[in-house]
């Protein structure tokens, strides 16, 4: 759980993004702790992903994308120019919505970081994998089948690889793009069983559209509008008692 006393591990200020000439996000603070999850919501197109891509620098690999503000990490800038973004992606992973393990072995899969920081070892790779598949709590369904390529593993088994592959490089911030989304209710709650066990380690930050699954699972939530941050605060209070109209009809399903 988190608390007030927390380290900040992100801080971003004034953060704005544009594709070509649209704002698509009007100046955003948000800290985050150093432990625990964080939901944003909102409705669609309200800015949730763009700002979750913006943390690791993926919109760099998009055309015409400006973004504007400051982002500290742990005492990196990470848009400065210095920043090594290979390097940036291993300290912050990220889990997509769809799974999307390579078309490799499921122990490839997860040894593929660690590969290609450099590690050669056999059994640091082994203890490696098998540590991260633990913690994404799917080594009991895989270990078995560890050499056999992760294409054939069900889509729940698949995004909990993902989120195995991603802890491998020891990530200080995980990003979760409605890591659920695609998945049938069992796998979801599989997903959700694995995120709360990672969540007294690891700082975590959810994009969903489930409102209960943001109660479910998150310490904190952050209710984004149009490209604005409306409100950000413990989890309960968003849910039970908001500051803004906004944001209490948008949790009690008024719109959106
Ligand atoms: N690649 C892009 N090019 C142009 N506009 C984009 C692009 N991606 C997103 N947008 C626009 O930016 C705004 C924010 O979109 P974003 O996907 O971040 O919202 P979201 O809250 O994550 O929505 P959803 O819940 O539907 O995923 C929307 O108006 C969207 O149309």
């Amino acid at each position: 759980m988190t608390d007030s006393k927390q380290k900040t591990i992100l801080s971003t200020r004034d953060v704005h993004l544009w594709y070509g000439k649209k704002e698509a996000l009007h100046g955003i603070d948000l800290d985050f702790p150093e432990k625990g999850i964080t939901a944003l919501i909102g409705p669609s197109g309200s800015g949730k992903s763009t700002y979750l891509r913006a943390i690791n620098r993926m919109h760099d690999l998009e055309d015409n994308v400006t973004v504007t503000g400051s982002f500290n990490f742990n005492g990196t800038d990470i848009y400065a120019p210095t920043t090594d973004t290979v390097d940036l992606r291993k300290r912050i992973g990220m889990v997509f919505q769809q799974p999307n393990p390579f078309p490799f072995s499921t122990y490839e899969n997860v040894a593929f970081g660690l590969r290609l920081a450099g590690v050669k070892d056999k059994a640091v790779l082994d203890e490696a994998v098998e540590k991260a598949l633990k913690q994404a709590s799917v080594w009991d369904e895989v270990k078995d089948t560890l050499h056999k390529s992760a294409l054939g593993l069900s889509g729940g088994q698949q995004q909990r690889v993902s989120v195995a592959r991603v802890l491998a490089t020891s990530p200080e911030l995980l990003l979760l793009d409605e890591p659920t989304s695609a998945l049938d209710p069992v796998s979801s709650h599989n997903i959700e069983e694995t995120l709360l066990k990672l969540r007294d380690d690891y700082a975590m930050i959810i994009v969903t559209h489930s409102m209960s699954q943001a109660s479910r699972i998150s310490d904190r939530t952050a209710f984004f509008l149009s490209g604005d941050l409306v409100e950000v605060d413990e989890t309960k209070h968003i849910f039970l008692n908001p500051e803004k109209k906004e944001t209490q009809d948008y949790v009690s399903g008024r719109f959106g």
